[in-house]
Order: C-alpha cells, then structure tokens, then sequence
C-alpha cells in the first residue's frame, strides 16, 4: 500500500502521522511512503531524522478575524493545493492520511481533486479548523475521542485511537534508559509543556528546583526548545540539582516514556493518549490558549477516570507541583489506582485500525 501522510505544525499532529507511517513500513516494507509537510514547520526537523521522504509546501493558518494575513492564506492555500496534486500524481499514493495543521488541508484535499481516497484523524475531542474544513472531502473521519463525532455529522465516522498509543507500548521493555543524564536507580518525574514547552510549566518546575534537592526521585525536565536558555540559566542559578536533568526537546520519547513514573503536562492529545497507553498517572495543567479550549476538555476527561490530577495554569505552581508528586508517587495505593484508571481508557491498537480503514478504502476504491 503506497501512502501519502500530512500532519504538522506540532507534535501532536506529527507523531501520530509518523507513528502509523513507521507501522506501514513495517507491514510493507517496499511501500512507497511519503510525508508532505510545512517548510518551516516542526514536521521539517523531525521527518528527515525517521529516514522518511519529505515534500514541502508552503503553507499558513487563517486567523479568525478578516484581515490581509487571511487574504495571502487563501492565495497560500491555491499554490499549496497545485504543489500537492504534483505530489501525488508523482508519487501514486493508494490512500492519503491527514493528521491536522495548517499543511494537511492542501494535502487532502488535492487528493480529493485527484480522485485519491483519503482518511483525516483527528486527535481530539475538539476538532481542529483544518480537519472541520477537510471532513466535506475526505472520505473517512478517524477518531480518538468518540465524542468528537458529533462535530461532523453525515460524515462516517471511526474510532481508532491514537497511533501513536500503539508506538509508546511497542517501545516499553524494548529500550534500555536513554542516556539524559539520570539515575537507573531512582523513580522518575517527566515534566513536558507538549512539544513546544510551555512558559506556565516552566514558572512553576523553576519555583519548584531549589525544593527538589535531595528527594528520593528524579526530575527529567524537557523545557521546549524556544525556553531552554533562560530555564537552563534558572537551573545553573539554582546550584544544578543532582535530581533533575534539563533537556530543551526529546526526539525518542517513547524510549524515555518507558522509563518514567509520573508526568506532569499540558493536555495534549498525543501526549495524553501516550500516557493512557503506558498507564502513567499525570499531572495536567491544560493550555487555555487553543481552539474551543479542547485541552482542558481533553484533561477533564483523564481526570473523570481517575487518571489524572488537572489544575488551570493560574492555580498551579511549584508548590502544587511538588505535592503533587509526591502524593502520588509515595502512596502505592494512588499511583497503582491512576495506573489502572488510565489502561482502562486506553485505546491500543490505533495503528491496526487505521490500517483496516485504510485497506477499505483502497479496496474499495479498486473495485
Ligand atoms: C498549543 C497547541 O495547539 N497544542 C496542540 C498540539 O499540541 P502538542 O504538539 O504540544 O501536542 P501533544 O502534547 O498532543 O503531543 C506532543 C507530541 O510530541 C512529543 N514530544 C514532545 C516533547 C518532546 O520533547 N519530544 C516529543 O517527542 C510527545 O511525545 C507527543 O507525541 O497538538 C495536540 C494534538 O492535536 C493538541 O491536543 C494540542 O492542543
């Protein structure tokens, strides 16, 4: 099956994509696989480094109020879409998969234009503007969240989970400790702001560093790359607890995940469908600055399970960070609780699923 994937912008939306892009090459190896991504998006650092090939477009969101940004947007969005049909008239992809961001609206829809069948996932409980705009051409939805079902109505929809979940599982047992600078001895506390870092998070772990000294666990600390300086002077400043090890991003996380106890997040929904995976219980502090405030919806969610511990960002602090911690990971009782509640929400077997869908599609397609 030859496959053509677009997601990016962040994380979220690029690691599912290459989550199920790693699985096909699995399955078949002779595929012809192919990622489009931004030129100046996440998706360009990180692609190449999976030895995937990588087309660009050029490409930008559309703000919500009228303005000239929008107006060289639309003009974007016609360029992008010629580049996309060169693409897959290049390349003859059997399907083509659209993860979300700005980049997969070209994408699905010049497959539309060029009779390819293709599949939008979307990670969310909250869809996205891109794959609102794409569910009127693609011609399957999938889903991590069944509730988001109901924001493309007519539209057949299919939940599949996150594949991404299936990679974090896979690497679990499978990966000795990454070299980051931590103890194989003691327990570990990752704290991530999502794949950008988040200034909020990170007020509160530097509150938190001269208390963090001496504990029996660790603190792997990934800041983002934008606020690695300033946090990592705060760090020096604060005498470079033995404890915890600062990183400005992670590009194996689901090998470092397969070593953690604890995470504290923003509420992501890549993020959180790897922490359900490895039944990781988790500190969240959802961003409010996204759309219809999904992050927050998507934490409450871990949270009603009994998975998680949610607080708005202006709530949380270092000292709350702390307790935290330590509340769930000095009570076995908590920890192995949250544990359980989180494998119990856990949908595994994304890759599988999209997989099926995906051979429906080009079956069907060839009939
Ligand atoms: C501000 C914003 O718009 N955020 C959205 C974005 O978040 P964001 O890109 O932060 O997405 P997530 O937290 O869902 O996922 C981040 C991904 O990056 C990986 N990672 C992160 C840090 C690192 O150092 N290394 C690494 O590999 C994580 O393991 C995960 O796979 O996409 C998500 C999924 O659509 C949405 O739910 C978020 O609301």
């Amino acid at each position: 099956m030859n496959v053509m994937i677009s997601g990016g912008g962040t994380g979220g939306h690029i690691y599912p994509a290459l989550a199920f892009a790693r699985y096909i090459r699995r399955l078949h190896p002779e595929a012809s696989i192919v990622y489009v991504g931004s030129e100046d998006g996440l998706e360009a650092d990180i692609v190449p480094r999976e030895g995937l090939q990588l087309e660009t477009v050029k490409i930008s969101g559309f703000k919500r109020k009228l303005s000239a940004h929008n107006v060289r947007t639309v003009v974007r969005f016609v360029k992008a879409v010629k580049q996309a049909r060169r693409y897959i008239r290049t390349h003859q992809p059997d399907v083509v998969i659209g993860t979300g961001g700005y980049v997969a609206g070209p994408v699905v829809y010049a497959a539309a234009k060029e009779g390819v069948p293709s599949i939008v996932h979307e990670q969310n409980s909250v869809p996205g503007l891109t794959n609102k705009f794409l569910s009127r051409y693609a011609d399957r939805i999938a889903l991590s969240f069944e509730e988001a079902s109901s924001y493309f109505p007519g539209k057949e929809t299919m939940l599949t989970g996150n594949p991404r979940a299936s990679e974090v599982l896979k690497a679990r047992g499978a990966s000795p400790l990454p070299d980051l600078g931590l103890s194989p001895e003691k327990r570990t506390v990752l704290v991530v702001g999502g794949s950008r870092g988040a200034r909020p998070i990170n007020e509160a772990v530097t509150e938190a560093l001269p208390d963090c000294a001496g504990r029996d666990w660790q603190m792997l600390y990934v800041t983002g790359e934008v606020h690695f300086d300033e946090v990592n002077q705060v760090v020096e400043e604060a005498g470079r607890p033995e404890n915890v090890a600062v990183h400005p991003f992670l590009y194996n996380m689901p090998e470092v995940l397969a070593h953690v106890d604890v995470v504290c997040a923003r509420a992501g929904a890549t993020t959180l469908a790897e922490l359900m995976a490895l039944g990781l219980p988790a500190i969240l502090i959802p961003s409010p600055y996204v759309t219809n405030n999904h992050q927050e919806k998507n934490a409450r969610a871990l949270e009603e399970a009994g998975a998680a511990l949610v607080s708005r960002e202006e709530e949380f602090n270092g000292k709350r960070l702390l307790e935290q911690v330590e509340q769930i990971l000095n009570t076995p009782a908590i920890w192995e609780r949250m544990h359980q509640n989180a494998l119990d929400v856990a949908v595994t077997d994304a890759n599988e699923r999209l997989y099926e869908l995906a051979s429906a599609l080009q079956a069907n397609d060839k009939k």
